[in-house]
């Protein structure tokens, strides 16, 4: 639990890890082999027992959630008399830089393709929002990546629109960690899916927080059910300068990688570097623009160390 800005637990249900993973007992649905070597693929880093405990629990009640929305979709085209008509449930996830928000949403989009009311799952990261690298430059916002003005968020806003009003094919763009911007050229289609996960740090965000215009509609204007993933800010950091070290030995060795010039440092610098990263540009976002929208979100899964949930909040 973040100690400096602690959650309302008035608003909330909360379980403790125990509490909430018995709730899996009632999931009629088991995982293959198969199933699980897949979600090995997604992090092989995420523990059996958190997908069991924390993950199976969570599928069945989206799945009883969204399941209930689609019942009032059908009462309310029978009440208009129109033929059925759908729009698909869109899942948000938010939380800080290296959270976990990727794997949560990876973990639940294997999850909930399983269940036969909602088999097509997409799922798309508002990285690809971010302006081009060139125009962030150009605008002095490079050290203000992640925060709300380094998104072209009228372009998120109507991708999920489109989405929302049942358009046959959405483009989404694409964001690369290696070369540190969006992908020219190519794109990913979402194309009516049953449920699309949104995931990125900012889908709890409104113009409210930041002097833009806000006559016009958010991203959670679109979203049905939001997710807030949670850790204390120390080690969020610690997670940020792992990630940053497995990248110094993986993506920065290609040479179309931003940070190429890193791959050669020893293991202190790039933790000195990665630490200056955190605390002048992800930390003060967090701090600035994250962590106050945590209360908007409908669940919090709060981490704790090696990224094992302690609490699960569900908004009374
Ligand atoms: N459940 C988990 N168990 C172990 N490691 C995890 C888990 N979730 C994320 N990680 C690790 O934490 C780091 C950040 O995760 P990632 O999903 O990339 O975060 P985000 O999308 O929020 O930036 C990565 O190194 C990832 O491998
Ligand atoms: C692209 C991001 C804004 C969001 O990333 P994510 O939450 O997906 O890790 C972030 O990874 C980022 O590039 N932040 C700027 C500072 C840095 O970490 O390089």
């Amino acid at each position: 639990m973040t100690s400096k800005n602690p959650i309302q637990k008035a608003l909330y249900l909360a379980f403790e890890r125990a509490q909430w993973s018995v709730l899996r007992d009632a999931v009629p649905m088991t995982l293959s082999e198969q199933d699980l070597e897949n979600l090995r693929g997604i992090n092989e880093k995420v523990s059996l027992s958190e997908v069991t405990d924390i993950y199976l629990p969570l599928s069945r009640l989206l799945n009883l959630i969204v399941k209930s929305k689609q019942q009032r979709g059908l009462v309310l085209d029978e009440f208009l008399g129109q033929k059925p008509s759908s729009s698909p449930y869109i899942i948000s996830i938010a939380g800080s830089v290296a959270v976990g928000k990727s794997t949560t949403a990876r973990i639940l989009q294997a999850l909930l393709r399983h269940w036969p009311e909602h088999p097509k799952v997409d799922l798309v990261t508002t990285d690809g929002f971010l302006y081009p690298l060139a125009d962030l430059k150009r605008k002095g916002l490079l050290q203000r990546k992640g925060f709300p003005e380094s998104y072209d968020m009228k372009m998120l806003v109507e991708f999920i629109s489109a989405v929302k009003s049942g358009q046959a094919h959405v483009n989404a763009p694409i964001y690369s960690h290696v070369t540190y911007d969006r992908i020219r050229g190519q794109h990913q289609t979402v194309s009516q899916p049953d449920i699309l996960i949104l995931e990125g740090l900012n889908v709890l965000q409104t113009g409210l927080d930041s002097p833009v215009d806000i006559r016009r509609p958010f991203v959670s204007d679109f979203v049905d059910f939001s997710i807030y993933v949670d850790a204390e800010e120390h080690l969020l950091k610690q997670w940020y300068q792992e990630r940053f070290l497995q990248f110094r030995k993986g993506a920065f060795s290609d040479e179309k990688s931003y940070f190429h010039h890193y791959a050669s440092l020893t293991d202190d610098e790039a933790n000195a570097i990665a630490a200056k990263i955190w605390d002048t540009i992800n930390g003060p976002n967090l701090q600035l623009n994250i962590q106050p929208t945590r209360e908007r979100a409908h669940l919090i899964l709060q981490k704790g160390q090696d990224h094992l949930m302690s609490h699960v909040l569900l908004r009374k």
